[in-house]
């Protein structure tokens, strides 16, 4: 798989206020790059812009694959809220994709996913029927099950509890291994794990940060990637009380 890096320039706005301060990001191909920041300084919508579905706001500047050709088609977008649709199953949701671009089905792939997200045992259920981490869950096979060359992630694990946020990035990590993945998180420790860029984005605009060494997902325990998380969070810590 070709996966281009990405090329962000630009500020946005709605009705005249900032939704996104300018920024100049450069998302290596093939790269696992982490965002974190403050809540509501535009992470999201620095996703939305560049998966080309933020029509509410007003984009100043451009945004370009590596390879000059159109990103259009070959971004998977797995947003915050799971988006899954509450009349289906979750096998129907995680092959959605497939049917709404009038594709054939491909049911042994999706069912391999959702068994390795570890719902098999729920597949047939509507959405009303899982937790709030079994639906995260469901939403990420359906992100994998795209199977895109570039992936951005909005807070993917936030809901799980810490041993399977642990299983699923490791399961992330190895599935997306040759893609170019952009991800948003509120958690330094998932940010050192997986990183092999990590950016805050702060009101002044962008900083960047060493990731720790070795190819991810790094061991929990590695002492520079524990070392990496507790100066994140110093950092993050710094910049909010800098804030108030
Ligand atoms: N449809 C909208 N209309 C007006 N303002 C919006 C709209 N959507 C988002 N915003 C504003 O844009 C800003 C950036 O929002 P965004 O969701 O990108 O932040 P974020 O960094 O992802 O936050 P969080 O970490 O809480 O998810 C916020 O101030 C938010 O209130």
């Amino acid at each position: 798989m070709n996966s281009p890096g990405i090329t962000f320039e630009g500020s946005a706005t709605i009705a005249g206020a900032s939704v996104l301060p300018r920024i100049a990001l450069d998302v290596a191909a093939g790269g696992w790059t982490c965002l974190l920041g403050p809540s509501g300084i535009g992470k999201s919508t620095l996703l939305r812009l560049i998966a080309g579905i933020a029509d509410e706001a007003e984009f100043s500047g451009r945004i370009e694959a590596s390879d000059g050709a159109s990103l259009g088609g070959r971004v998977a977008l797995m947003s915050q809220s799971d988006l899954l649709l509450p009349w289906l199953s979750v096998t129907e949701n995680v092959m959605l994709g497939a049917r709404l671009r009038g594709e054939a089905p491909e049911p042994a792939r999706a069912a391999a996913l959702i068994d390795e997200v570890g719902l098999a045992s729920h597949a047939a259920k509507k959405p009303d029927q899982l937790s709030g981490g079994q639906r995260q869950r469901a939403a990420l096979a359906r992100t994998l099950m795209e199977d895109r060359p570039v992936i951005l992630l909005d807070e993917p694990f936030s809901a799980l509890d810490a041993r399977t946020r642990a299983q699923m990035q490791d399961l992330t990590a190895r599935l997306l291994a040759p893609h170019t993945v952009l991800m948003v998180t509120h958690d330094p420790s998932e940010a050192a794990r997986l990183g092999t860029a990590i950016a805050l984005l702060e009101e002044g605009g962008l900083r960047f940060w060493p990731a720790p060494p070795g190819a991810p997902p790094r061991a929990v325990t590695d002492a520079a990637t524990l070392e990496t998380q507790g100066a994140l969070l110093a950092s993050l810590r710094g910049a909010a009380e800098g804030a108030s």
